[in-house]
């Protein structure tokens, strides 16, 4: 009981009945995690996958579409884990002693910091445009690393914590993770994939043709006109 005031800011002297806030602590600790999961473990990756579509993506309208699945999808996962940071800084020690709390508290301004310069960003085509991408790209892509990395740490805190046996999330979020990154390499390969079986069977007929017809298609991905 004195560890469990302890682990709840000694919040016991306020309520008579430890178990009851045993209960209380229980929902609150599951909550946090469902709400981080579903932000850094499924809106987050989902949102990155989203606007990795549009890379090639030379029609305005389908760029839009991407862009707009991209900021809101992005914009409720901050939401939904600043909702999971208020849980836990007003129900857990706020100590931060342990990698799970200190690099879950470094994520919740992080976040906040990636969207506020996804929204403030240069028009495509001004000089400015390739740095913000490079900071947005290389903050994205890290933030979402680390917010994998702390659902783990997240789980063996439950673990830690509440005794439950934890083995059936960490598989379930580990296939999830696979599937994601399969798709997220997966990304990269379509379009060459498909150029596989374009090129193999005109070479053979008339090489400088397709060279022509490559050169062509590349001119129009330059001069596509983008609109975010
Ligand atoms: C990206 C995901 C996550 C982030 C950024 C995060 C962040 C944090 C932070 C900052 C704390 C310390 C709060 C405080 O003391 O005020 C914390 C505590 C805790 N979190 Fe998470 N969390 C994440 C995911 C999870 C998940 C998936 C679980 C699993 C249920 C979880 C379970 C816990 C537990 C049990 C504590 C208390 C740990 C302790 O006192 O050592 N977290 N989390
Ligand atoms: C925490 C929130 C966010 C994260 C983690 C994030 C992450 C990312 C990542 C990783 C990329 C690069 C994808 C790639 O090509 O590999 C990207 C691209 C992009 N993001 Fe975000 N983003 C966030 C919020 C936002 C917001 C709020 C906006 C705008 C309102 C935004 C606008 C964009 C745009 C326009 C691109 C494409 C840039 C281009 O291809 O020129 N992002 N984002």
């Amino acid at each position: 009981s004195q560890e469990h005031a302890k682990s709840t800011g000694g919040q016991t002297s306020k309520n008579d009945n430890p178990r009851k806030l045993s209960h209380k602590l229980m929902f609150e600790i599951t909550l946090h995690g469902f709400l981080l999961w579903a932000s850094m473990g499924l809106l987050m990756p989902i949102g990155i996958l989203t606007i990795r579509m549009s890379n090639r993506a030379e029609c305005g309208r389908r760029l839009k579409i991407l862009f707009y699945i991209h900021a809101i999808s992005q914009t409720l996962s901050v939401l939904l884990a600043t909702a999971g940071a208020v849980i836990s800084f007003k129900n857990f020690n706020n100590s931060f002693n342990n990698n799970h709390q200190r690099i879950g508290v470094t994520l919740y301004g992080l976040i906040w910091l990636q969207a506020l310069i996804g929204f403030s960003r240069p028009y495509r085509g001004s000089k400015a445009r390739s740095i913000w991408f490079f900071v947005h790209w290389i903050l994205g892509t890290g933030v979402s690393l680390l917010g994998i990395l702390s659902i783990y740490t997240g789980l063996q805190a439950y673990h830690e914590k509440t005794s439950r046996k934890i083995s059936l999330w960490t598989t379930m979020f580990t296939a999830e993770i696979c599937f994601i990154t399969f798709f997220y390499l997966f990304q990269d390969k379509w379009i060459y994939i498909q150029k596989q079986g374009v090129i193999l069977s005109n070479e053979l007929i008339r090489p400088t043709a397709i060279n022509e017809v490559i050169c062509a298609s590349e001119k129009k991905k330059e001069f596509a006109t983008e609109s975010c």
